[in-house]
């Protein structure tokens, strides 16, 4: 594997996702971006200079954007972009406030990716995910299968350790599955979820599977209660990175994201956490996969509430 991948926004989230894939040396060149001068740059020589401690070649390159466009010629030919600029939420800060502020930043940063980078994948994980994906689309007018949001990845993770920890088993055992929104609409599934092999419903009783459920759809606020500034970057960048690995690679890996449905498990018109299969186009298929009734219906739910949510940013 070779090739290029771009990271906008060189904060906890995007820094953490720079190192992450050029450490794992898959890529010729890392290119890790920021509006604040010159953070990216400093951050690019620190990830750079791990090279010859932990053994890796890739080319790690910094660079500040301005707002009004300077700078941002360093994503030209990426084959992956990743948009990680923004705000996070923190203790107290309205779902309203969070939007406002960071479809000023995707607005810009997606008609520059979409003039400097024409041909690139983009991932997008400034949130909130899911209208930051279906904004980061109508901007860039890519086809919908070049903008994907990473959401799915991060939550399924956290449903799995949180099993894993339940039963003292290793994660390794665990298997499980999160559909609908990275957020308040979060579809976990336990249904197409298993320990070694086994239904997860077979291996833990009712009530706990619903703690385990619960604390999965609250799993990122858990962790910004407890940091009280900034959210999650750890587990994140993990999953962004996964998935920029999946598509450069054109591995066919089937990844739980934000992708745009027409018309698979009936429902159209929407971004929505469902599973992917990732290759070099980006979703190269939305994939089916049986639901229980009652999961069906609260995944057709979400979309009806992120649709409306979608539609408002026009
Ligand atoms: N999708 C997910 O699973 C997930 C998980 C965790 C965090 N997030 C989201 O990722 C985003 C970033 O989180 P973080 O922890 O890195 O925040 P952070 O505050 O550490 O970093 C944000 C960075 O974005 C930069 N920035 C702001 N406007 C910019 C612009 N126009 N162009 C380029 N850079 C710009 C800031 O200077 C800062 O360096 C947040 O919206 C957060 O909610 C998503």
């Amino acid at each position: 594997m070779a090739g290029k991948v771009s990271v906008i926004g060189a904060g906890a989230y995007g820094a953490t996702t720079a190192h992450r894939l050029a450490e794992c040396d898959a890529f010729d060149t890392v290119v890790l971006t920021d509006v604040v001068e010159g953070r990216a740059e400093g951050l690019a020589l620190d990830i750079g200079q791990c090279r010859p401690i932990v053994g890796f070649e890739t080319h790690v390159v910094g660079r500040t954007t301005g707002r009004g466009g300077d700078g941002y010629d360093v994503l030209a030919g990426s084959d992956v972009v990743v948009l990680a600029a923004g705000v996070p939420r923190t203790p107290g800060m309205s779902r309203q406030e969070l939007l406002d502020t960071n479809a000023a930043v995707v607005r810009d940063a997606a008609a520059q990716i979409a003039r400097h980078a024409a041909g690139a994948v983009l991932i997008v994980v400034t949130n909130p995910l899911d209208e930051m994906t279906a904004l980061a689309q109508r901007v860039t007018g890519f086809p919908p299968s070049r903008v994907i949001g990473q959401g799915g990845v991060l939550d399924s993770a956290r449903f799995s350790t949180f099993v894993a920890d339940e039963l003292g088993v290793p994660v390794s055992s665990v298997r499980t599955l999160t559909l609908g929104s990275h957020g308040d609409a979060m579809v976990p599934v336990p249904s197409r979820s298993t320990v070694d092999g086994r239904p997860l419903a077979e291996v833990v009783d009712a009530d706990a599977l619903d703690a385990l459920t619960e604390r999965t759809r609250t799993g990122g606020g858990e962790i910004v209660a407890l940091l009280k500034t900034g959210s999650a970057y750890h587990a994140p960048s993990a999953a962004a990175a996964a998935m920029a690995r999946a598509i450069a690679g054109d591995t066919g890996a089937v990844l739980p994201a934000c992708a745009w449905l027409t018309g698979e498990y009936g429902i159209a018109d929407v971004y929505l956490g469902v599973p992917v299969e990732l290759g070099v186009t980006g979703v190269r298929r939305v994939v089916t996969t049986p639901l229980a009734e009652s999961e069906l219906a609260a995944l057709t739910e979400a979309a009806d509430t992120l649709r409306e949510r979608q539609a408002r940013l026009r």
